[in-house]
């Protein structure tokens, strides 16, 4: 991908700059009195904290040496080290106390609830960058929000999108023609494109107007989750006070700069269609990718036994029934924003950009990932990519036609498959809340203590050997009705669950589907490496550290 922004080595520690001697020698006794008191103070939480299982930590550190290399060989040797203990893990960051949670019933027991939903402390990173926007708010200003942001995601504002995923989909295809047999990293080729489609969709502005701020735009959010990542597992570089003194703080600045240019573009672009009395997308359509004559399906919204990316038993707000979703709130989402601030009270100017921000983050990092590993994976299983390709020949035959809805209910192979990847190798690895009050678990008969921070450890929730025998097998058949009908629900969250689950699922499933398919259906794809291979890290999105490396060769749709 190419860049203009500045890509310093982020990952080789540059230091603390100028700070002096005195400051050193104060710092020592202080750090000691204030671990005296903290121990003091936070005495309840100390002892609960002592009957959970987990390994022994140092004063101070905690079990901080654990967390130190690599990001791919932190994730592996926290992965790995999971396996000594059961479903229940405690870990100490510094002070800071992780409780891991493994368990389908413990993790309902936060997912569902509406008394655990605050995000830990250690979203306060994404602040500079996200505001207080859906991920990180709480209270009355998320519900608020959610309740305005979740209906422009609702399955009929996504019908209306279909031909913009088709035709980012071609524009894809055409872009990867310069990769043929060659190995390259599919993965900057997925960021762009999730980037563009969020662009000509949610956000309704075309992506001609944006010059080359998407390839930017893309890479700053790498490389901020790479920082943001830093601050997670470097407890020294958590408090502001230390991490405002290293040259990551300066590099963030200019990151957060070129990710704020973008958003600020989107809006002044449809504040002016606004005021022009332009409504919805402006992003063109080529009349042989329009779908609308050949869509015969309009209300289905449910494929058999699943229902858009969880578990089928579970429902959230965006499971609502299409006759509960007034006309007004069919708005793509910049589109209502725009209109809920010109009405005045629900959303400011300064809330609109948070929210941007937000979607552009979750909505783009999430799905790159997501379709970089599948085609990893299907790269690396030539047998089921082809069961793929011969269900996309039924549908399709060998016209070259766009998908419609219809197809894409039609896609159940497809599905199965993106289930699988996204089991596999979830996009988002965990998932972290603040406990505001002692919470007795149902897998055991710990109690973990109120102030701590839960993470529910979906990459090993989904690899759990009791839900999903061989886990570590890629099984598309894990998705068939029969065998999700008889799972826990909450044993399958990539897309989280409850009231705080993905406000993108249902886009998400759909945009994935056409992408996929439509890179399916015109290429091939192989990978020299296969998945005991590659190498994990969790920076925020789980990512192969090596790059998503896959070949392709142009492929003429026959039937087998
Ligand atoms: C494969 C793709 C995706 C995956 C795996 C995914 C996963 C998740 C997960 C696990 C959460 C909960 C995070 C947490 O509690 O810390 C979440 C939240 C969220 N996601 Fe997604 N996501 C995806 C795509 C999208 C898309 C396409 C959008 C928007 C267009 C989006 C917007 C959001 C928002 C706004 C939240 C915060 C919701 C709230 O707190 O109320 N995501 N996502």
């Amino acid at each position: 991908m190419s860049t203009t922004v500045p890509t310093p080595n982020i990952t080789a520690p540059t230091g603390i700059t100028s700070v002096s001697n005195v400051f050193y020698f104060l710092l020592i006794p202080t750090i000691l009195l204030w671990y005296a008191y903290w121990r003091i103070s936070k005495r309840h939480m100390l002892e609960l904290a002592a009957k959970l299982p987990g390994p022994p930590g140092l004063p101070i550190i905690g079990n901080a040496l654990d967390l130190i290399g690599k990001p791919h060989q932190v994730f592996n040797h926290v992965y790995q080290k999971s396996f000594e203990y059961q479903k229940v893990v405690r870990l100490w960051a510094g002070t800071k106390l992780l409780v891991f949670l493994t368990d389908p019933r413990d993790v309902e027991l936060i997912l569902s609830s509406y008394e655990h939903i605050d995000k830990s402390s250690e979203y306060r990173f994404f602040k500079p960058w996200l505001g207080d926007g859906l991920l990180i708010s709480s209270g009355q200003k998320w519900k608020a929000h959610r309740k305005l942001i979740a209906p422009t995601f609702h399955l009929n504002v996504l019908k209306s999108f279909i031909d913009l995923f088709n035709a980012n989909s071609r524009h894809t295809v055409k872009k990867l023609e310069k990769e043929i047999g060659k190995e390259f990293d599919c993965h900057d080729y997925m960021s762009e494109a999730t980037v563009e489609i969020l662009l000509e969709t949610a956000m309704g502005v075309s992506k001609k107007t944006q010059d080359q701020s998407g390839y930017d735009y893309a890479l700053a959010v790498m490389k901020m989750c790479d920082i943001l990542h830093l601050r997670h597992t470097k407890f020294w570089l958590r408090p502001d006070v230390i991490f405002n003194r290293t040259s990551y703080a300066k590099y963030q600045e200019s990151l957060i700069n070129t990710i704020h240019s973008l958003t600020r573009k989107v809006i002044k672009r449809k504040r002016a269609d606004f005021a022009k009395g332009i409504r919805g997308s402006t992003a063109e359509v080529p009349l042989e990718l329009q779908t609308k004559s050949h869509d015969k399906v309009e209300s289905k919204t449910v494929v058999e036994g699943l229902s858009y990316g969880q578990s089928a038993g579970l429902k959230d707000d965006l499971d609502v029934d299409d006759n509960d979703i007034g006309e007004k709130k069919r708005m793509a989402f910049l589109d209502l924003m725009i209109e809920a601030s010109q009405n005045g009270v629900v959303i400011n100017d300064e809330e609109i950009k948070e929210q941007v921000d937000t979607i552009m983050f979750e909505g783009h990092d999430t799905t790159a990932a997501g379709s970089s590993f599948f085609l990893s994976v299907m790269g690396v299983h030539q047998d089921i990519q082809e069961k793929v390709v011969q269900e996309l020949y039924d549908i399709f035959g060998d016209s070259d036609r766009p998908a419609t809805f219809a197809d894409t209910l039609e896609m159940k192979f497809l599905e199965r498959c993106l289930m699988e990847t996204l089991r596999m190798f979830p996009p988002v690895p965990v998932i972290a809340r603040q406990l505001n009050q002692d919470l007795k678990l149902v897998s055991t008969d710990c109690i973990v203590p109120a102030g701590c921070t839960v993470v529910i450890a979906t990459f090993k929730v989904h690899r759990l050997e009791e839900y999903y025998p061989n886990p570590d097998k890629f099984d598309p058949d894990n998705f068939l009705p029969e065998r999700t009908a008889n799972r826990h629900y909450y044993s399958f969250i990539p897309f989280s669950a409850g009231p705080r689950s993905c406000v993108g699922r249902k886009y998400a499933m759909l945009k994935l589907k056409i992408l996929l398919s439509t890179i399916l259906r015109n290429y091939r794809v192989y990978s020299d490496l296969k998945e005991k291979d590659f190498q994990l890290q969790g920076d925020i999105i789980l990512k192969r550290a090596e790059g998503f490396r896959v070949r392709l060769e142009p492929r003429k749709m026959t039937k087998a």
